[in-house]
Order: structure tokens, then C-alpha cells, then sequence
């Protein structure tokens, strides 16, 4: 365990840049490792999690170097070529490689066992096993089908037609990464829209797939399998979850100006911004480009008053990893804030509805636990007086970690977090980062 305490230490100025996207970071590099030919990559996130991807794709054949600071080259071996892993593939703290992982092991003639930490132990994987069982792989899985799980993929697998019973983008993700080496047309419809960058990633290596969104908003896409896919040079652009602890630190801590460059701001990831602006808070974007297929600006972000709101649950998939920090924001906000619909926070690398609210009581805030969300009446932007010094508990989840340091920064006698090494799971610059600025 490595503790620290986080104190307030005066206004947030300058510029600063956040590391690469996680979800594209994984996603670029999967889809690499099976194009026929050398790829590069820009701006990889080079935390914790996207290295088991790497070495997972290592594992299965992939030739991946690393030739500078964020830049990859890797030889891909072929959709339908992933050779067989010769050790259990280790997830360490990551879902997102497990579960796409799982996506592409299951339309390939191999077997592979998935390992993991304790927190990626408890995590669900039925609703990845479901799908990909119709699809015909089979898994022997630990009570609860958690991991420890073996996977033997079918050759060839069935192409499914496939209605994502929760909200999730590595649901849908691992579904159509198994149709990549499926005949025939692999179909994902998703009811409530959700981050679209696997969509965006096969389509840009040449993938045959199709969207199609229906009045109602719901999306249908279809994937062809036994695909080539195309060598690419990619740029990753900066990941909007990194930048969210510094956007709230600087809306929240009075006298804050802040820069914060390159922020990728696809639609489905950008819901934190939008619900800020709602309380009042000030985000300007300057320099809005694209980059790597992805819109991108930098962020102007000054101290706000900011006012307590209820939080529409339709907008809850685009800010879903941005919850617990989000909290902190309302924390400190005039009046209440309601959220409601936040199921999925339950299943992450903690459980974030539970963790926050016992983080955030002990901090000093106000705020009640319901089934689906929390209720947090604000301090009107009065520093958090906390009633006791404990350590928070972080439960091996880098948001929690990321969250409360951020709350320490507004807090009267600063806050204790007691372990900081899963930040750099996604985000191994964090604390370097916040130093540099409040220093
Ligand atoms: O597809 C992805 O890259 C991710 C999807 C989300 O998970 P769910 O699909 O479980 O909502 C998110 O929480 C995770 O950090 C990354
Ligand atoms: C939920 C997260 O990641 P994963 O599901 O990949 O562990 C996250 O980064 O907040």
C-alpha cells in the first residue's frame, strides 16, 4: 500500500496535457496486433491497464515495441491468426482487456485462461460469456463466472444477432470483436448509446461495418466477419476521464485557472462537461481539431459557483467512469444534487456508489446512498471539515484514489487516501501532475 494525504495548497494555473485515451489505447492496440502489417502508434496511454493488453497481444503473437515515450510500432498477425498463449493471460486491474480480450479469443481456434487482481476477480463476466457462448465458445469459469476463467473460442464461430441487455461499450465491444473471424454478418444493437470507439477504430482499419440508429435511438451495427484489416498510424488523443479530476479540482478550488490540452471530446464520453456546464460551471473549449478520427479541444476551465441539479440518467453512459468525481464537484456545490441510474458503478473496480459515499461522509460532505445513485447536498463551496483523520479506503480502484485527492484540495484538514498505486493503472502522471500545478 502506498497512503498519502492530499491538502488544499492554493489555486490550480498553467497548462497541462493528460495522458492518451484508455479506451482507445486498448483498442489501438488490439486492433494492430491483428492487422497484416506494421502499425504505429502515437499518444498511447502506457499505464498499467494498457500494458496487459499489450502483453496479452504479445502472448498470442503479436509483435509489439515500444520506440519512445507514447510510441508504438506493432506487426499484426492476421484476423484469424492469434496463436495460442502459452500462460494464463494476466488482466491485472483492467475489464476492458478482459472483456474485449475475451471477444477476440472467442472466434479463434485457442485456448486461454484469464486471470486477474482481486478487484478484476470480483467483477461480472456473465454478461460477456452469454453473448459469446451463443457465438459458440465455451468457458469454465470461477463461481459466479468471474476469473478466474478458461475460454476455448469456436472455429468457426455463429454469428449472432446480439441486444445488449446493459449499457456497455465492452459488451458491445467484445461481441464485435468476435465477429471480426465470424462468417458471415455479426449484429450489436444497443438500446441507449454508448462510447463508440470500437465502431469508429474497425471501420478506420477497414472493417465492413454499419451503423444505423433508429428514431428511437436505438443502434444497430453490423460487422462482416473474416475481415482484413489494414495497418494505420494512429494518434491517441487525450483521455476526457484523465482530464476530469482536473477539471472539477479547478472549477472547485477558488482562484483556479487552468488549460488543460488535447481532451478528446467524442459525444459519448463528454457528458461530464455537459452537466457542469448545467451547474454553472465554466469550461471554455479553444482549438478544436480532430484528431486520430476523434474531436479534440483544449479546455479552459476557471473557479465556478457551482448549483446542485438532478442528473438526467439518460446522460449517465457518457460520464460513467466520471461519477466519482463528479461527486466531489456536488460535494462542494449550493443546494443538492440527485443522481439516479447509476447501476453499472456497482461493478467497476469497486463499487463506486458504496465507496464514494463513505469516502465523501468521512471527508466531510453530506451525502446519502440510494439504490442507484447518491444524494449530496453541497457545502456552497465551504472547504469539507471531516471528523476524522482515517485513511480513506480506495479498494484497488484509481478513480476512488483520483477522486479524493481531488477532495483533498478543498478540504479543511486535507484528505488521507490510503493507497495510491492503482492510479497508475490509468493515469501514472497523476500525482506528478498535481504537484507540478499546486507547487
Ligand atoms: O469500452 C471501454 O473502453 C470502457 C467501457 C466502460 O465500461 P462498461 O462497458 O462496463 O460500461 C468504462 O467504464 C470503462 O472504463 C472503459
Ligand atoms: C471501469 C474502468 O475500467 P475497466 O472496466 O477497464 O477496469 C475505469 O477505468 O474506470
Amino acid at each position: 500500500m502506498r497512503p498519502r494525504r492530499f491538502a488544499a495548497a492554493g489555486p490550480l494555473k498553467g497548462r497541462i496535457r493528460v495522458p492518451g485515451d484508455k479506451s482507445i489505447s486498448h483498442r489501438s492496440l488490439m486492433l494492430s496486433a491483428l492487422a497484416v502489417g506494421e502499425s504505429r502508434v502515437t499518444g498511447l496511454l502506457e499505464g498499467e491497464d494498457v500494458l496487459s493488453t499489450a502483453a496479452a497481444m504479445r502472448a498470442m503473437g503479436a509483435d509489439i515495441q515500444r520506440t519512445g515515450e507514447g510510441e508504438w510500432l506493432i506487426h499484426g498477425v492476421g484476423v484469424g491468426a492469434l496463436l495460442q498463449p502459452e500462460a494464463a493471460l494476466d488482466m491485472g486491474n483492467s475489464g476492458t482487456s478482459t472483456r474485449l480480450l475475451m471477444g477476440l479469443v472467442a472466434s479463434h481456434p485457442i485456448t486461454a485462461c484469464f486471470v486477474g487482481d482481486a478487484s478484476l476477480s470480483k467483477r461480472p463476466m456473465k454478461r460477456v460469456t452469454d453473448p459469446l457462448s451463443l457465438m459458440g465458445a465455451e468457458f469454465t469459469t470461477s463461481p459466479g463466472e468471474r476469473l478466474p476463467l478458461m475460454l476455448r473460442g469456436a472455429a468457426p464461430a455463429v454469428p449472432i444477432e446480439y441486444r445488449l441487455p446493459v449499457a456497455s461499450a465492452q459488451v458491445k465491444s467484445a461481441v464485435l470483436l468476435a465477429g471480426l473471424n465470424t462468417p458471415g454478418i455479426t449484429t450489436v444493437i444497443e438500446p441507449v448509446p454508448t462510447r463508440d470507439h470500437s465502431e469508429r477504430m474497425l471501420k478506420g482499419f477497414g472493417a465492413a461495418l454499419t451503423v444505423e440508429t433508429h428514431v428511437d435511438g436505438t443502434r444497430t451495427i453490423r460487422i462482416r466477419g473474416e475481415a482484413e484489416l489494414q495497418p494505420q498510424c494512429i494518434e491517441v488523443p487525450g483521455d476526457p476521464s484523465s482530464a476530469a479530476f482536473f477539471i472539477v479540482a479547478a472549477l472547485i478550488v477558488p482562484g483556479s485557472e487552468l488549460v488543460i490540452e488535447n481532451v478528446g471530446l467524442n459525444a459519448t464520453r463528454a457528458g461530464l462537461i455537459d452537466v457542469l456546464r448545467q451547474m454553472g460551471g465554466d469550461i471554455t473549449e479553444q482549438n478544436a481539431r480532430e484528431v486520430g478520427g476523434e474531436p479534440v479541444a483544449d479546455l479552459l476551465v476557471r473557479h465556478s459557483v457551482l448549483k446542485g441539479i438532478d442528473v438526467d440518467p439518460a446522460i449517465v453512459p457518457s460520464m460513467v467512469d466520471e461519477f466519482p468525481v463528479f461527486f466531489v464537484a456536488a460535494a462542494l456545490a449550493e443546494g443538492r444534487t440527485t443522481t439516479t441510474g447509476l447501476d453499472e458503478l456497482r461493478v467497476k473496480e469497486s463499487d463506486r456508489i458504496a465507496v464514494m459515499a463513505t469516502a465523501l461522509t468521512a471527508a466531510g460532505a453530506r451525502v446519502q446512498e440510494t439504490e442507484d445513485g447518491l444524494i449530496i447536498d453541497g457545502s456552497g463551496g465551504e472547504a469539507l471539515r471531516g471528523g476524522n483523520n482515517a485513511a480513506i479506503a480506495t479498494h484497488l480502484d484509481h478513480r476512488i484514489a483520483m477522486s479524493m485527492a481531488v477532495a483533498g484540495l478543498v478540504s479543511a484538514g486535507g484528505v488521507e487516501v490510503d493507497d495510491t498505486r492503482p492510479i497508475a493503472t490509468s493515469f501514472p502522471a497523476f500525482e506528478a501532475l498535481l504537484d507540478g500545478l499546486v507547487a
